[in-house]
């Protein structure tokens, strides 16, 4: 069965999901686009593909069968709820929604549907490091996790779009993401420091130092930089109690010549994560062909609202703002199986 695709939003990822749909993965086509720019949306249409003035026309359509979000966040929520209301599996680029408050009426909506629909696009969880990262602290031989950094290195982000709340409310996400995961716990408490500004970022506030306090009385240590200039540089290091667990930025050829040695570092999430985001939709394809979702779910994206929300509090207090979260609800304890 070719499962039939309607994606919202063809800006930078909605084309290259549009691509590896098309391109790379097979099981799956797109037949409908639509952006609130049309003609963005008309020039990333694949042949065949019908362009839908609205986002609700194109949920709607019986032609469509799955969906894929990729426009910005404060637009989710809505495009979320529609989806869920036409019973259609849907993949939702992160960040799930903007606010705590939208994330509870997504869950609401989900649980009332009574099976998983949605799957966010928390794309570090397919990619292959990872995922051996996550086998060597499950495995135990290093004891339990005690310290966790993750260092989230852009070279730039685009001027104006980017604002300066957004290396906590759209960047840190994936790091709240990947330490809940890594770690197998939630985030209880959240700390921010502003170091030095970086001056090449305008009047970001970049970098910052985020300090995430986990249940078990773990403390993640996050990066994030978002005008480093060098490259887009992604690593994790997990310090447990007889041992270490790293992962490096992107490993790549070395180069040893008359200049020395050297290895490329990839220039955006685009190359470093090329086979995670062919990963997760792999997987998504094969569950939304079943009318599910596997792998992050919409617990995870409201879990990680709620660290940006914090994070966003505790860098005008100064100070650790706490996060209580809402008991889970079963639909999200259950696996579902997609890999084949
Ligand atoms: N998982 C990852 O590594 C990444 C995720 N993202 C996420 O993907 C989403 C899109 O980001 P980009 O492609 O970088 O942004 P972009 O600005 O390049 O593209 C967004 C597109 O959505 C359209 N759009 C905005 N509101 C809309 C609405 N209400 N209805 C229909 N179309 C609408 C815009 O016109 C634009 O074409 C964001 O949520 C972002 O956080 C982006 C980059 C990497
Ligand atoms: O999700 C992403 C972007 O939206 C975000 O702006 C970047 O900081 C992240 O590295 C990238 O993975």
């Amino acid at each position: 069965m070719t499962l039939q695709i309607g994606v919202i939003g063809t800006g930078m990822i909605g084309q290259d999901h549009i691509r590896r749909l098309t391109q790379v993965l097979s099981g799956a086509r797109v037949v409908a686009v639509s952006d609130i720019d049309r003609s963005r949306a008309a020039s990333a249409a694949p042949e065949g593909a019908e362009v839908f003035e609205t986002p609700q026309a194109l949920i709607r359509s019986d032609k469509v069968q799955a969906v894929v979000i990729c426009s910005w966040g404060p637009a989710h929520e809505e495009q979320l709820l529609d989806c869920i209301a036409a019973g259609k599996p849907v993949f939702c680029e992160k960040p799930l929604v903007t606010s705590e408050a939208a994330a509870l009426r997504v869950i609401e909506a989900e649980v009332a549907h009574g099976s998983r629909l949605v799957q966010v696009g928390f794309m570090r969880r397919f990619d292959a490091d990872y995922r051996r990262l996550k086998a060597v602290i499950d495995g135990g031989s290093l004891g339990a996790p005690l310290i966790y950094r993750s260092v989230h290195r852009n070279a730039s982000v685009p001027e104006r779009l980017y604002t300066s709340d957004m290396p906590l409310n759209d960047t840190l996400v994936h790091d709240a993401d990947i330490s809940r995961w890594l770690l197998g716990d939630e985030i209880s408490g959240v700390e921010v420091r502003v170091p030095r500004r970086n001056s090449r970022g305008n009047e970001l506030r970049d970098p910052v130092m985020v300090l995430l306090h986990m249940g078990s009385g773990a403390i993640v240590d996050v990066e994030i930089s978002v005008n480093i200039a060098y490259g887009y540089d992604i690593r994790g290091e997990v310090s447990c109690e007889q041992g270490v667990a790293a992962l490096p930025n992107r490993p790549a050829v070395v180069v040893s010549d008359a200049h020395g040695i050297r290895q490329a570092i990839p220039e955006d999430w685009r190359e470093r994560f090329i086979e995670a985001y062919d990963q997760e939709f792999r997987e998504w394809i094969v569950a939304a062909g079943r009318g599910t979702a596997t792998g992050p779910s919409t617990w995870d994206g409201y879990a990680a609202t709620l660290v940006a929300d914090a994070a966003l509090r505790a860098v005008e207090s100064g100070a650790r703002e706490d996060i209580r979260m809402i008991q889970k609800p079963g639909l999200y304890d259950r696996t579902v199986k997609a890999a084949a």
